[in-house]
């Protein structure tokens, strides 16, 4: 890993950072207020991006008073600055305002582990998702995805689709480099990936893997996108020891699904791949690794996002370090044939085979 070695703050910069985290939940939702009630963009849009408290609650119909406090922590998050007496947006202010990682990151946060969070010394004691009651009472996320909110949808999928997408061109060329006539989406949730597939090549027929929730919204997304003949789902909760996976497909593609379990559920969920596929099938896993990321702000991200999945999601999963997770590969009695990283924003492709 080639962050996070050394202790490189002085005593003083590092008790200012504490005050930092002490404060940070306060900053994060003045941060998304500001952006929310168009006080940012109404500060964009003023002449040189300078405007004063009482200009900007004329322009954003909010209180002078809720401006300025807002404005007044917003300096302090380095959002804007203070010149002339009046507000100026910065570049950080900017993305916050309208940088699309920024903002999925943001409404994620907010719309799906905010409350939750706080309940986090309590998942790691009981290894339970205890944060979850704030969306629902189900066992994991998962069971409950297709019931959240449109506002808590919109912000899980908008999350999940911003990082996976962008990989999907370079993903598509790797897989089908190869003939592939039969795929397995194993973790398909709607259907993205497989209607990439059926619409780069006419020829293959995927098979959809996941919860039958998911596979409800995905069914009629390949409706909609006239790929019914060419797709079957495959209802499957791989909790279960002992559910097989489809037999004998070209290939198994597992895309951000494998964080979703824990060590030992892995090396089930890949031991059952084992079983199911013929001795020629390639094996894709498409992972996160926060200690194979080019940027230390996308390592923060995973390792922010892996306690998601500790007081929210599942209570025993997360975004695991490489080392960690590919020995777990081999452990289900599978050999790595090749690896990719930096894949997008920072996806790792991991091929795997007999
Ligand atoms: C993070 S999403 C990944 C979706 C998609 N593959 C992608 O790359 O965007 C994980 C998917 O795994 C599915 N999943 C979680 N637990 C499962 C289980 N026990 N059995 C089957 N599928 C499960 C979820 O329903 C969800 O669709």
């Amino acid at each position: 890993m080639k962050f996070y070695r050394e202790d490189t703050r002085t005593a003083l910069s590092a008790k200012e950072e504490a005050q930092r985290l002490a404060f940070a939940p306060i900053a994060f939702q003045a941060s998304k207020s500001l952006r929310d009630l168009g006080i940012l963009a109404a500060l964009g849009n003023a002449p040189d991006s300078a405007a004063s408290a009482k200009e900007l609650a004329q322009r954003c119909g909010v209180t002078e008073y809720g401006v300025a406090v807002l404005l007044d922590m917003g300096l302090s998050a380095g959002l804007v600055i203070w010149q002339n007496d009046k507000y100026q947006l910065t570049k950080l202010g900017q993305f916050v305002d309208f940088d699309p990682m920024t903002i999925a990151n943001m409404d994620f946060v907010a719309d799906i582990c905010y409350q939750g969070m706080g309940e986090l010394t309590e998942a790691i004691k009981h290894t339970k998702p205890a944060g979850l009651k704030h969306l629902g009472e189900w066992d994991t996320l998962y069971q409950g995805l297709s019931q959240l909110n449109q506002r808590e949808k919109d912000s899980w999928f908008g999350f999940d689709h911003y990082y996976s997408d962008r990989s999907f061109p370079t993903l598509l060329t790797e897989v089908f480099a190869q003939d592939t006539a039969t795929l397995c989406d194993i973790g398909a949730n709607t259907g993205k990936w497989t209607k990439q597939c059926c619409q780069h090549n006419n020829d293959v027929h995927v098979t959809m893997v996941d919860l039958p929730q998911q596979l409800a919204v995905a069914n009629e997304n390949m409706a909609q996108a006239g790929f019914t003949e060419r797709v079957t789902p495959f209802t499957c909760d791989l909790l279960a020891p002992k559910n097989p996976l489809p037999a004998g497909q070209d290939v198994y593609w597992m895309s951000q699904f494998l964080d979703c379990f824990s060590k030992e559920e892995i090396v089930s969920i890949l031991v059952r791949v084992k079983e199911a596929m013929k001795p020629q099938s390639r094996i894709f896993i498409l992972e996160l690794f926060p200690d194979c990321q080019d940027y230390e702000s996308a390592s923060y991200s995973l390792n922010a996002t892996s306690l998601y999945f500790t007081a929210i999601a599942n209570g025993n999963s997360r975004f695991y370090m490489s080392h960690e997770f590919l020995p777990l590969i081999e452990l289900a009695g599978l050999s790595i044939v090749k690896q990719t990283h930096n894949i997008g924003l920072g996806h790792s492709l991991i091929e795997c085979g007999l």
